[in-house]
């Protein structure tokens, strides 16, 4: 049976039931399953089948340890009321490129499709007598959906961190919001990379789970847990199904998909679905103005040491992407000691250096541009007024990087990914379409941003106006371990 394995050590061998669990290694790498092209999907068998069916497929390939009838209960149960389309992520044709809705599930955006999927995994990987507390740290997304996904389940505890002040009112007020007798929310002194940095060193530190005893575990909701990575593989076959089905393509022909990114997992999950076989022609990287990425292109240097920038984008605000390092695995051969030294150096001097031959064979299937935020408020506004179509400041940053690759002599399709809903945005939103910086309340925002484009706001979002919230708990990084300890006591 396939094991998974680390990327910086590959004597590391651990069932994916074991590896979700665990959600972090021990060895401060992430767990990848090698040689991830040995388990392709049949492109031409995909017409005609549902998300659900496309689900079961890739999940029986990548967790190859989950039974049938574990991954089945797991898929049924996550898409079965939860999102309000039954495509869960439909494909719209706008302008001259598509749009794939990742914003349909319960706390619209993108983090949905895994975190509602994850939650079901949980249940079949924990033993009778464990409990795990989950781990999250959110810029504002990631948090919302996990609170959502595990509230309440059974065994299980979800405690989520978001730096103070660095994310949109309508997260903060969706996370404050969704509470069951296991959520803990608290807002942390630092950015995302700040809580995301301690969530990992809380993860491995030996005496903090020597404390919590044999029957408390602790893991992870962000895409650093491949449980929560792999579900996001499925939307990339189901667009290419759905071209096919809308008689765009035929099976076989490539598609370029552009994504926004900030850990890098939404992409990742690109090029997974391309190493089993999806026709990926190219993946494009979209940052906001945390451009890391986009100047490692240039010239291979990864180099966090710049000012850090809270934008308009805030889901987005990070410079320490977390999946670039399972690309970097993938993309060197899987060579894990070359993985070790370059994830040291960014620990320690925070940058690394990649040589010619890593970048080119990156270069191969990426690439990557950015997006200022006034750039942001224009790609709003120009496609509102040039199409009717709304898009949230993360999807139009990547629109304007779609614009920035187009190639006007090729017919290879461009889809977009789009990762929220624009309502989660309302004050960049309402700016961008009304064209004017206003005082009032988010929720008469929404009500003129309907009125003004017939794009319906959706229900989950307008019922938070006048929903009770809880106030969050307010930690220094410092706080966060002892934090988790008492929590993770209290399960
Ligand atoms: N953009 C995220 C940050 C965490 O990313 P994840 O995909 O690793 O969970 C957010 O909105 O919280």
């Amino acid at each position: 049976m396939p094991q998974y394995t680390s990327t910086r050590n590959h004597q590391v061998a651990l069932p994916a039931k074991r590896a979700i669990f665990q959600g972090f290694s021990k060895d401060k790498g992430l767990f990848v399953l090698p040689e991830i092209q040995k388990y392709p999907l049949d492109i031409n068998q995909l017409s005609g089948l549902s998300y659900q069916d496309i689900a079961k497929q890739v999940l029986t390939r990548l967790l190859p340890d989950f039974t049938q009838d574990e991954i089945n209960q797991s898929v049924d149960s996550a898409y079965d009321q939860t999102f309000d389309s039954p495509e869960i992520a439909p494909l719209k044709a706008v302008d001259s490129f598509y749009v794939l809705e990742l914003f349909h599930g319960p706390t619209s955006a993108f983090k949905d499709v895994g975190l509602q999927l994850l939650p079901k995994l949980m249940q079949y990987v924990l033993d009778d007598q464990e409990k795990v507390m989950i781990l999250t740290a959110t810029s504002g997304d990631t948090g919302t959906a996990a609170l959502n996904g595990f509230k309440d389940n059974a065994n299980t505890g979800i405690t989520v961190f978001y730096p103070n002040g660095g994310v949109s009112f309508v997260q903060e007020t969706q996370m404050r919001s969704t509470f069951g007798h296991n959520t803990n929310l608290a807002s942390i002194e630092g950015n995302f990379d700040d809580a995301q940095t301690k969530v990992k060193q809380i993860l491995n530190d030996a005496q903090l789970s020597q404390e919590l005893g044999d029957k408390i575990s602790l893991s992870s909701a962000n895409s650093i847990n491949i449980g929560r990575l792999i579900p996001q593989v499925v939307y990339y076959f189901n667009a290419y199904k759905q071209l096919i089905d809308q008689g765009k393509i035929k099976a076989g022909d490539k598609v370029n998909f552009t994504v926004p990114t900030g850990n890098f997992g939404d992409v990742l999950a690109g090029y997974y679905a391309k190493l089993m076989g999806l026709p990926v022609n190219r993946l494009i990287i979209a940052c906001n103005e945390n451009n890391v990425i986009a100047d490692f292109f240039e010239n291979g240097e990864y180099n966090r040491n710049r000012p850090f920038f809270k934008t308009v984008a805030p889901s987005m605000d990070i410079q320490i992407s977390s999946n670039f390092e399972r690309l970097l695995y993938y993309k060197s051969g899987e060579d894990t000691e070359l993985i070790q030294q370059l994830m040291s150096d960014l620990e320690t001097t925070g940058q690394f250096q990649v040589d010619a031959d890593l970048l080119a064979a990156i270069k191969q299937d990426f690439a990557c541009g950015f997006c200022t935020d006034e750039e942001i408020k224009e790609m709003i506004h120009d496609l509102y007024e040039e199409t009717g179509y709304l898009m949230d400041p993360h999807t139009a940053c990547g629109y304007k990087v779609v614009r920035d690759f187009e190639e006007p002599d090729s017919d290879i399709p461009n889809i977009l990914l789009s990762t929220a809903s624009p309502y989660k945005f309302i004050d960049t939103v309402y700016e961008a379409v009304m064209g004017e910086v206003s005082e009032v309340d988010a929720m008469q925002k929404i009500m003129a941003v309907e009125r003004q484009t017939g794009f319906t706001a959706p229900d989950a979002i307008k019922e938070l106006f006048g929903i009770q919230t809880t106030e969050q708990d307010s930690l220094s990084i410092n706080e966060m371990r002892d934090y988790v300890k008492t929590k993770a006591k209290e399960l």
